[in-house]
């Protein structure tokens, strides 16, 4: 059975000042099975980042339906789920990961890994055990892991955003652009990260600006202007 399988998706915006509704996608259709990894290719503006937020459900889709088989409620459509079914899939299956940190304000970095596998009813010991090893692991400087994190450069949000989504190990976890201000050494940090999740079986969906740094890791590319997917064998994006 899929694991994600987008159907006629489309979404619109309603611009308030304008008095004007836009469509901004529509007729997005692409699956994927279980433990693959997708990775949406597309020009600025083309709406990848739109179909992201639609899957976790920070947009509303306007129309068509995203079937994900989850592991609690079987297969359900995320765009007609109830909101009490999709804050527990956020909790539980489904990770968001992009350059922008929106958390709870006055906590600390390290707190928020901690609060992360709290919230998937981790125990304090493994909690604080297992946020440390994941900050290690994205190289955030133990200088700021009891800092507020509004203050973070780019680099450092995203790096603490990772280490908060991948430490609840999901099933499914969405990329937006996740590489984007991140030196060489922290890229291939994530790339190491998704290569282990894909290992543990992790279904990912993901928009990389850096084509070349998908190279090797998608097994397909769905390209927002042809509207179609590419199954990849061992490469990706050569051509450019
Ligand atoms: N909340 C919103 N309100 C109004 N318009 C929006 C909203 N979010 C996105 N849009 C519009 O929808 C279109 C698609 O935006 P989206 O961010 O999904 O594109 P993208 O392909 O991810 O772009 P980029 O690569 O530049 O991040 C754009 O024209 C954008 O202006």
């Amino acid at each position: 059975m899929k694991m994600l399988d987008v159907k006629e998706f489309g979404k619109r915006f309603t611009i308030h000042h304008l008095g004007k509704t836009i469509p901004a996608i529509e007729h997005i259709n692409f699956s994927l099975d279980a433990g693959e990894f997708i990775g949406i290719i597309g020009k600025s503006g083309s709406g990848k980042s739109t179909i992201l937020k639609s899957i976790y459900r920070s947009y509303l889709p306007d129309s068509g339906n995203i079937f994900y088989n989850s592991e609690r409620f079987g297969l359900v459509d995320l765009a007609n789920i109830s909101e009490r079914e999709m804050l527990y899939l956020r909790k539980y299956e489904i990770g968001y990961v992009s350059q922008f940190l929106n958390v709870m304000p006055r906590t600390t970095c390290r707190q928020l890994v901690i609060n992360a596998l709290l919230e998937m009813g981790e125990t304090e010991e493994i909690a604080l055990v297992e946020a440390e090893k994941a900050l290690t692991h994205f190289e955030m400087d133990p200088k700021l892991w009891d800092s507020y994190p509004n203050t973070f450069s780019g680099g450092e949000k995203l790096r603490l955003n990772i280490a908060m989504a991948t430490v609840k190990n999901p099933r499914l976890l969405l990329l937006d652009e996740p590489t984007a201000s991140l030196d060489q050494q922290s890229k291939v940090k994530v790339r190491e990260m998704i290569e282990k999740l894909k290992n543990r079986g992790t279904t990912l969906v993901g928009i990389f600006h850096d084509i070349e740094f998908m190279e090797g890791l998608c097994d397909k590319v769905y390209d927002m202007q042809t509207r179609e997917m590419t199954v990849v064998k061992e490469t990706v994006g050569n051509e450019s």
